[in-house]
């Protein structure tokens, strides 16, 4: 179990990061710039906080009012950056060795160069082998050290789309077999969706509590959270029992529940919308604005026909070159999809 709870300022920025998490990896999810790096680096020991505590099964890593902070060597928290910060004139073999326990040296290198499938390139350097083999040799690296927890800093950010998805893979088994906690950054919701059952939002600095990954999707409950797991259609709302008006597109929509008082806005995934016929419960008449061509569907841009000038645009799929620009349509949404947001 790893639990922080912290504070820090950096300048302008001030980070509050309080979660717990257990054997299962812990997606941490957030925009660009809100404090996840700066987070992990609190708990590998890289920055102090100015306050607060961090304990990992049961071992206090840090506490300021005990006035205890161990050195990053001696938390057992393995740590995979963004780039893989690999010795460039060492070897894979000494790349992996060199963190493993003195004695053991050869015989944990030999082991793990066999895990990860490193032996044919075993006596490479960095430089001769490729992004996704560097990873596997970070990963590798980090556990010649043993770890109790790993952190992982956007590990897949600089690799190319196939090779990510072949990573993501071998990553997930890695931490599954792991069985301790870990902590994994990204701001992609895909990744995160498919590699943790936890997830923790954090917002301009400040995460607070841990949810499964299925309640994050199937209500985000605040707006940030539900652009941050990937819902495209966000507009303002006002909450009327069971319907919630959008006074931007003149329109209301039905909730499978009464809206809470404090709903200030609606989210509508793409994938919920459905095309539609006049009359059917939750449909409403859009004109397209726009149609752009994807692999596999179009990416329309609608405009719903009462909406204000200034009101946002609303994005669905749709099959290949069934609508273009101009064309009138009704969309609809199911009422448990209309997603009421704060
Ligand atoms: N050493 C530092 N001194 C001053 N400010 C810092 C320092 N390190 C980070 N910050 C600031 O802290 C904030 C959070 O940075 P952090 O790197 O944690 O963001 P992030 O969520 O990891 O972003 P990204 O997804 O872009 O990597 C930023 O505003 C950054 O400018």
């Amino acid at each position: 179990m790893l639990s922080v709870d912290i504070q820090k300022r950096l300048g302008d920025f001030q980070l509050q990061a309080r979660f717990e998490t257990g054997d299962s990896p812990l997606a941490l999810l957030g925009a660009s710039g809100c404090g996840k790096s700066v987070t992990l680096r609190c708990i590998a020991g890289i920055l102090r906080p100015d306050q607060g505590k961090i304990v990992l099964n049961g071992r206090t890593l840090f506490d300021s009012a005990r006035h205890i902070d161990l050195p990053p060597q001696r938390r057992k928290v393995g740590y995979l950056f963004q780039q893989y910060a690999l010795f460039p004139n060492m070897t894979v073999r000494q790349n992996i060795a060199v963190a493993a326990e003195k004695g053991r040296r050869a015989e944990r290198a030999a082991e793990l160069l066999r895990r990860f499938h490193l032996e044919d390139v075993a006596e490479h350097r960095p430089r001769q082998i490729s992004g996704g083999q560097q990873q596997r040799t970070a990963l590798a690296r980090i556990l010649a050290s043993e770890p109790e927890a790993i952190l992982l800093d956007e590990p897949l950010s600089a690799l190319d789309l196939y090779l990510r998805r072949q990573l993501e893979e071998e990553l997930r088994c890695a931490l599954d077999a792991f069985c301790a906690p870990s902590v994994w950054v990204t701001h992609d919701q895909g990744e995160a969706c498919r590699s943790c059952r936890q997830v923790c939002i954090m917002e301009s600095g400040t995460a607070s509590g841990v949810r499964s990954m299925e309640d994050l999707f199937a209500d985000p409950i605040s707006v940030s959270a539900a652009r941050l797991s990937g819902c495209e259609n966000l507009v303002g709302a006002v909450p009327r029992g069971t319907e919630v008006q959008i006074p931007l597109w003149g329109i209301s929509l039905r909730c499978a529940a009464p809206a809470a008082q404090e709903t200030t806005a609606l989210g509508l995934r793409m994938q919920h919308l459905r095309l539609s016929r006049e009359g059917m419960e939750n449909a409403f008449a859009c004109r397209v604005v726009q149609s752009a061509p994807e692999a596999f569907s179009d990416l329309l841009t609608l405009r719903p026909l009462s909406a204000a000038p200034e009101g946002p645009m609303l994005h669905m799929e749709a099959e290949k070159g069934l609508l273009s620009a101009g064309d009138l349509l009704w969309v609809s949404i199911a009422p448990e999809h209309v997603l009421t947001l704060r």
